[in-house]
């Protein structure tokens, strides 16, 4: 191993291809919600891996459920065998995840193969060719995902043929002005009644809190009666829970928070804590539409199964949606409190710990992506780390571990505030940044 800094070895091995940087982030170890940095700095882990680490790091539940995994291995997919720890995940998704009559689970990977696997086989099984998604909506980075998504980044990517995109319910930038979201459902029922036929809609992808596009809370009752919209016309509705799902907001799934019972649900980043696991919940007569349609080698693995089912065992037993809830409200109180004299502070949002700040032109509702990228870049400077997300990348983002407490909220409130300032007092030059591109 040569001696040259973790980051210059990165950039001389790995490719950009799967990088979106922010700032020069080398990490040798980690536990609970400290990283730790090449050369031993401590960090304030504030995004848990875009959401993934919800336990945190070195979580000994999730250790010694790997560790037991790995010691009798059954295996290591359910392709052309099963394997207890994947069928008892299986049934225990099925017991936590409200919904109707007979119902599979499939296993995957990530967020983009399970919402890729939907988005192929509602088509395939309903033999409605149509889509709808939000514009905003990340649902991943493979082409399948890609092609049912509408984030900024992925301007020119090919989108389904049957793609209709409509404009995700903003209330801090709403559609027509309408803050209740009103004028947008009457717009997608306008939709189905004329140019995008109803009947032809095989599914509606939603995110109960749109994370990617901006840490966007939907109005009260929006999406319960989207969901209300779509069931006259048989539309199934697709909750994409990958990010604020499992406890992350405070209720083990997010669209408890909305009312409404979705048809199909997408799990995935946290639910392997930091190992590779997702899963998508859905009536039968759409999972069982055919065999070997949508596999993968390694799906169904015995390990990431198992630390599944740990993370589900730790949620409960450790009540971890309540404590999102009451360390995220502390979290949010400490921002707003931390910034209430920043002009540059245009929102505060978000669901337990969910949270999103978006940041504005000090003089106007203007995004400012470039304050963004700086204040990121000068909370790592100080100790912490997150990035941002948003149609305009002017939007912080926090996702810690659920496991974050209160002097840790404390403490990353007081960093993002400091940094805020920073950057926007000029202390990140242009030159510091321009390196990482970010999106
Ligand atoms: C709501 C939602 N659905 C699906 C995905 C895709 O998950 P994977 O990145 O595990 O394939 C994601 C992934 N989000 C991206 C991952 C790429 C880097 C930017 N930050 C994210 O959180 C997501 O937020």
């Amino acid at each position: 191993m040569t001696d040259a800094a973790l980051i210059a070895r990165d950039g001389a091995a790995l490719s950009p291809l799967q990088k979106l940087r922010f700032f020069p982030l080398a990490v040798t170890g980690g536990a609970g919600c400290t990283l730790i940095e090449d050369g031993g700095r401590e960090l304030l882990d504030l995004s848990a891996s875009w959401g993934a680490a919800s336990l945190g790091h070195s979580h000994p539940v999730l250790r010694a459920a790997v560790d037991r995994a790995l010691s009798d291995q059954a295996g290591a997919s359910i392709l052309s065998g099963t394997n207890e720890p994947a069928v008892a995940l299986a049934e225990r998704l099925l017991q936590l995840t409200p919904g109707a009559g007979e119902r599979r689970v499939w296993l995957g990977h990530s967020g983009s193969d399970a919402n890729e696997t939907v988005a192929r086989v509602v088509p395939a099984a309903t033999g409605r060719t149509r889509m709808m998604a939000f514009s905003g909506a990340y649902h991943g980075g493979t082409q399948g995902s890609m092609a049912v998504s509408g984030h900024t980044a992925q301007v020119g990517v090919a989108k389904s043929g049957g793609l209709k995109l409509v404009p995700y319910p903003d209330p801090f930038r709403p559609f027509e002005g309408d803050a209740s979201g009103a004028a947008l459902l009457a717009h997608i029922e306008h939709l189905f009644a004329t140019t995008c036929a109803g009947e032809d809609v095989g599914c509606f992808f939603l995110e109960p809190i749109q994370a990617d596009g901006g840490l966007i809370v939907p109005p009260p009752d929006f999406l319960k009666r989207l969901a209300e919209i779509c069931g006259r016309y048989g539309i199934l509705t697709v909750c994409d829970e990958v990010k604020v799902g499992l406890a992350r907001t405070g209720r083990l799934h997010c669209f408890e928070h909305e009312d409404f019972i979705p048809d199909i649900v997408v799990l995935g980043k946290g639910l392997g804590g930091g190992l590779p696991i997702s899963a998508v919940i859905g009536p039968a007569e759409i999972m069982d539409h055919a065999t070997a349609f949508s596999m993968q080698t390694l799906h169904g693995n015995p390990v990431c199964a198992a630390a599944a089912l740990a993370v589900l065992s730790a949620i409960e037993d450790n009540g971890l949606a309540a404590r999102a809830q009451s360390v995220g409200d502390v979290l949010m109180a400490e921002i707003a409190s931390a910034t209430a004299q920043l002009p540059q502070v245009g929102d505060i949002r978000g669901r337990g710990l969910a949270i999103g700040i978006e940041l504005i032109a000090a003089d106007s509702n203007a995004p400012d992506a470039d304050l963004a990228r700086k204040t990121v870049f000068r909370a790592w400077q100080l100790g912490a780390v997150f990035y941002y997300v948003g149609m305009h990348s002017n939007v912080l983002e926090l996702t810690p571990p659920l496991i974050l407490d209160e002097a840790e909220a404390k403490r990353g409130a007081a960093i993002l505030a400091q940094a805020i300032e920073d950057a926007s007092a000029g202390l990140v030059s242009d030159v510091e940044v321009e390196g990482f591109a970010g999106w």
